[in-house]
């Protein structure tokens, strides 16, 4: 065996050069230097050990003597060098272990190869080299590694035995196989080893390529099927929208049809039904305008829709979507025509296409209006006034609308006939086929921003049942637009109003956009019910905030919806807003609005809406005609008295209907009996009527319901015993409220005297304002106690020397308890100044206040009265509750005058005080409190005697 020095170059791993091959290595910067010194220093080409590391920096027993034939600096990096290096013979290191780099090392030169291999080795070797490269070459995508490996072939079929050695070196060179097959390879001189090692690793090459292409084919195959399968589906879609053209075109025969023929089976219904949604689908994207972002954005999903498989996930989504997109009713849309596939949508779109909204050669469309709400509401004057205006305003805008519309019309019909018809508008393609680009011609619709045709933003404020929800329907009637009504109370999520995002799991468009669609109309009138009860700012956004772009005329006619992500024109919208009471509405949003205010009904009015609306409403909602029930004048007012307290109607509307319903059972029962159907025509008279008992055994209904029959239908009634309770006590005083709910009522204002040192306590939930209004009234009485004869010196503190307190001796002192029942309930306001005042001198005094007087107003320090809120709906609510004299500051005069109808006005005395002392003497009456004069010396005398009513 020959020994020579060579300078040792590691391959890095897993390289490994055989002899015969080519490789090129990368090398350091330093490595490259001492390689060019070595270049320089040797005549030829100089020879390296290129020796494989069998794991990182370990260098192997058994490696390649190799000529390095160029050492290159790559361009894109100054650092790194590649030199290439030519396989030449295999040889041994005498030493094992690792060297530096280019160090010289002994190595060993093995035997030549001189006995030839035998032949059976030979022709093994061959036939699985052979069998492997034509496997190699048909599997290969490459042209050129094909013909590559077609050569070696041919190179295998013409060498002779003794250079099959050789090459086994090439073939695993040029196979890729695996290192430690290239390592067995290149650590075997023996030719016949050799030569059987190779045929093992062809085999293995040979089974492994195989496998992969099974592989390989079983999943081009799934994917094939797949794709053929869509394929299949189009051209099915295809063959039947032909199908349904020609049958329309045949004289209406449809597809339907055809499976009653018995030629379909129900198993086709399904792909049917998708054929059908798809044709919709595809329908309502041409009905779209040309040019819009809603189109270019359906364009581009139904492309998507197209390319990915039926039955995915994302396909499910980008339909959702697609179908979303399409079903709102875009301003420049045009109207679909009705398709068989599609009646009722069609038909509901067309019904409500734009140009039958409204005639504009209606000259009589305020008489209509007004004629709408009178037919819907009763009373309500100043309302209806107010609501007149409002419709006028926005019918003005529409005719102005739609004479800027036809003016634009007839200009650009004129253009186009000057440009001769040389401009053809063309379709948004959406065949696959065509190009995906909207031609940029001249006579294209341009969209723009339409004047928005709509008055102020309504805000119809007031308690519950006040007919501000009907108010807004029959708003919707007069305008012949389609009426939506979307209730945010409880809404807590900005995403319910603008919709989630897309990439949100289930999401979905918000309650604005999904209105418009209910409505297929892109100017409905929408009802924001409750924007009170919206939820405040949180983590999940500010819905309110969401709101204010929507009533904004300045930025809804982008408004954009996270789902749809296209902007919508809110701007021939019409919005009209409710709520219960304005404190929790935020003050940007009330700034957009106009306030209507609905106060409640009287009893007169109640009586009247019940009998003209709601009965017949509740008779025909039970299946019952007028004739069948009448209710006498008494039991309908013992049904708004005894049975509801409450400024609307809700309640009343219940009521009525528990007496319909129970009479509707009576009727069935009579008829039931054999009860004939005629006999209540005719007025029989009742046994009680005529004193006589009935001899008749036939069935008997009476269709009358009278206030005694009261009892039996709706139960005992709920108000009788809270009147009952209320009765002059000392240090009682009712005042007047107006709940949360924007109802007014009475709230009584209690207070004793407790020994103790003249402190005050208040309960009752109150807030800090309402505690403040005590602590002044308490003030206010300390004050003036001495004027009042309450105290022998005006200096006396009337908590501690009062006297006639009716507890203790007169020098023990007390404490004074205020308390405003239900205490559950929180209450705040300054108006209950002047009601705890009146308790106040009462509990000290000994003076009573007569149980039906009633009073609100906020004091000062100066004993001034001053003006309170919600006047209207105060009195109305005392007089629901039998109060018969009411007390309020002076300032609120105008308010009764304005606001109180004449008929409460009549039935109730109005007392406006301008100072404490008159709202006291109004609470007592004259002369009952002992006030003190001042007489000329300044010694004051008691003249009046304190003495009480009862
Ligand atoms: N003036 C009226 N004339 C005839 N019916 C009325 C009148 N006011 C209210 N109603 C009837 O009372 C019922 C309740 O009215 P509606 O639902 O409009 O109340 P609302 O003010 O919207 O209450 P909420 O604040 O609870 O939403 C309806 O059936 C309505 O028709």
């Amino acid at each position: 065996m020959a020994t020579t020095r060579l300078p040792i170059l590691a391959l890095p791993h897993p390289m490994v050069l055989l002899p015969s091959a080519r490789a090129t290595v990368p090398v350091s910067r330093s490595l490259a230097e001492q390689l060019l010194s070595l270049i320089d220093d040797s005549d030829a080409l100089p020879v390296v050990a290129a020796i494989p590391t069998p794991s990182e920096g370990a260098l192997g027993e058994w490696g390649t003597a190799s000529r390095v034939l160029r050492l290159v600096r790559p361009p894109t990096s100054s650092k790194s060098y590649v030199v290439s290096l030519q396989g030449v013979t295999r040889i041994k290191r005498k030493m094992s272990g690792n060297v530096e780099a280019l160090s010289l090392e002994d190595v060993e030169y093995p035997a030549p190869d001189k006995i030839p291999p035998s032949k059976e080795n030979v022709e093994r070797f061959k036939q699985a080299a052979g069998r492997l490269l034509e496997r190699l070459s048909r599997d290969s995508v490459q042209v050129s590694r094909k013909e590559g490996y077609a050569k070696i072939l041919a190179m295998l079929e013409e060498v002779q035995d003794a250079r099959t050695p050789w090459m086994a070196d090439v073939l695993v060179g040029t196979i890729n196989a695996e290192y430690e097959d290239r390592m067995a390879i290149l650590s075997t001189p023996d030719a016949d080893t050799r030569l059987q090692t190779a045929t093992a690793i062809f085999l293995k090459q040979a089974s492994i390529s195989e496998v992969s292409r099974k592989i390989a084919s079983a999943v081009d195959e799934s994917l094939s099927k797949q794709q053929k399968e869509f394929f299949l589906r189009q051209q099915l879609q295809a063959i039947q929208r032909e199908l349904q053209t020609l049958q329309r075109s045949n004289g209406g025969e449809t597809v339907s049809n055809d499976k009653s023929s018995g030629t379909g089976s129900e198993l086709d219904d399904d792909e049917q039904a998708e054929a059908d949604d798809l044709a919709e689908l595809r329908r309502r994207i041409e009905a779209m305008a040309v040019g819009s972002e809603e189109r270019k954005m359906a364009v581009r999903e139904w492309r998507r829709l197209k390319r990915i498989p039926q039955g995915s996930v994302e396909n499910g989504v980008i339909r959702t979507y697609l179908e979303w997109l399409t079903s709102v009713p875009w301003p420049n849309s045009t109207p679909l025509s009705p398709s068989p596939s599609t009646a009722s949508l069609a038909s509901s779109s067309s019904s409500t296409s734009l140009s039958t909204a409204i005639d504009l050669k209606d000259k009589s469309f305020l008489a209509n209006a007004r004629a709408q709400l009178d037919a819907d509401h009763f009373g309500l004057e100043k309302v209806k006034k107010r609501l007149i205006e409002y419709l006028a305003v926005v019918r003005l805008k529409e005719m102005n609308a739609e004479r800027d519309r036809s003016a634009e019309e007839k200009q650009a019909t004129e253009e186009t006939k000057k440009e001769g018809g040389k401009a053809e508008t063309k379709d948004v393609v959406l065949h696959e086929k065509q190009s995906p680009k909207i031609p940029a011609s001249p006579s294209l619709p341009v969209i723009k921003r339409k004047n928005p045709i709509r008055g102020p933003i309504l805000l119809f404020v007031g308690p519950p049942g006040t007919g501000k929800t009907s108010l807004g329907q029959s708003i919707a009637k007069s305008l012949n637009r389609p009426f939506q009504r979307i209730s945010l109370g409880g809404v807590r999520d900005e995403a319910e109003i603008r919709g989630h995002r897309r990439t949100y799991v289930a999401s979905g468009p918000g309650l604005i956009v999904q209105a418009l669609r209910k409505a297929g109309r892109p100017d409905p009138v929408v009802l924001l019910d409750e924007i009170d009860k919206i939820g405040q700012s949180n983590f999940h956004g500010d819905p309110g905030a969401a709101l204010l772009e929507v009533l904004d005329p300045e930025q809804n006619w982008c408004f954009n919806d996270h789902y749809v992500n296209v902007p919508i024109d809110l701007s021939q919208v019409l919005f009209i807003c409710t709520a219960n009471s304005l404190e929790t509405i935020s003050t940007p949003l009330l700034d957009r609005c106009e306030l209507v205010q609905l106060s409640g009904y009287t009893y007169d009015e109640k009586l009247h809406i019940a009998r003209r609306f709601l009965l017949p409403k509740q008779l025909a909602a039970n299946g019952l005609e007028p004739y069948h029930v009448e209710i006498s004048e008494e039991a309908m007012l013992g049904i708004a008295t005894r049975y509801t307290r409450e400024a609307g109607v809700r309640s009343l509307e219940r009521a009525v209907g528990a007496v319909v319903r129970y009479k509707a059972v009576e009727w069935a029962e009579y008829l039931e009996q054999g009860g004939d159907e005629k006999v209540i025509f005719q007025s029989e008279p009742t046994q009680e009527e005529t004193g006589l008992p009935i001899t008749s055994t036939s069935p008997t209904y009476h269709r009358t319901v009278l206030e005694s029959d009261l009892e039996q239908i709706l139960g005992i009634s709920r108000y009788d015993e809270s009147e009952m309770e209320r009765e002059p006590r000392r240090g009682l005083v009712y005042g007047l409220v107006v709940t949360g709910s924007g109802e007014g009522g009475v709230m009584p204002v209690e207070s004793i005297a407790v020994p103790g040192t003249g402190k005050l306590k208040l309960t009752g939930s109150l807030g800090d304002v309402i505690k403040e209004s005590g602590e002044l009234a308490l003030s206010w009485v300390k004050r003036h106690a001495w004027e009042l004869g309450m105290v022998d010196g005006p200096m006396d503190d009337v908590l501690r020397v009062g006297r006639g307190i009716g507890i203790g001796d007169r020098d023990a002192g007390v404490d004074v308890h205020l308390h405003l029942p239900a205490g559950a309930q929180k209450k705040d306001g300054p108006s209950a100044g002047v009601t705890m005042t009146c308790a106040l001198v009462s509990l000290l005094t000994g003076a009573c206040v007569s149980s039906d007087i009633a009073m609100t107003g906020e004091i000062t320090l100066r004993g001034r009265v001053t003006a309170v809120g919600g006047i209207k709906e105060k009195v109305l609510g005392a007089h629901r509750a039998h109060i018969h004299k009411v007390i309020l500051p002076y300032a609120n005069r105008k308010d009764v005058e304005h606001d109180v109808p004449m008929e409460i006005r009549r039935e109730m005395e109005f007392v406006y005080a301008r100072t404490v002392r008159d709202a006291l003497d109004a609470a007592f009456g004259k002369g009952v409190l002992g006030w003190r004069s001042e007489v000329p010396g300044g010694v004051p005398v008691r003249h009046v005697l304190i003495e009480s009513r009862l």
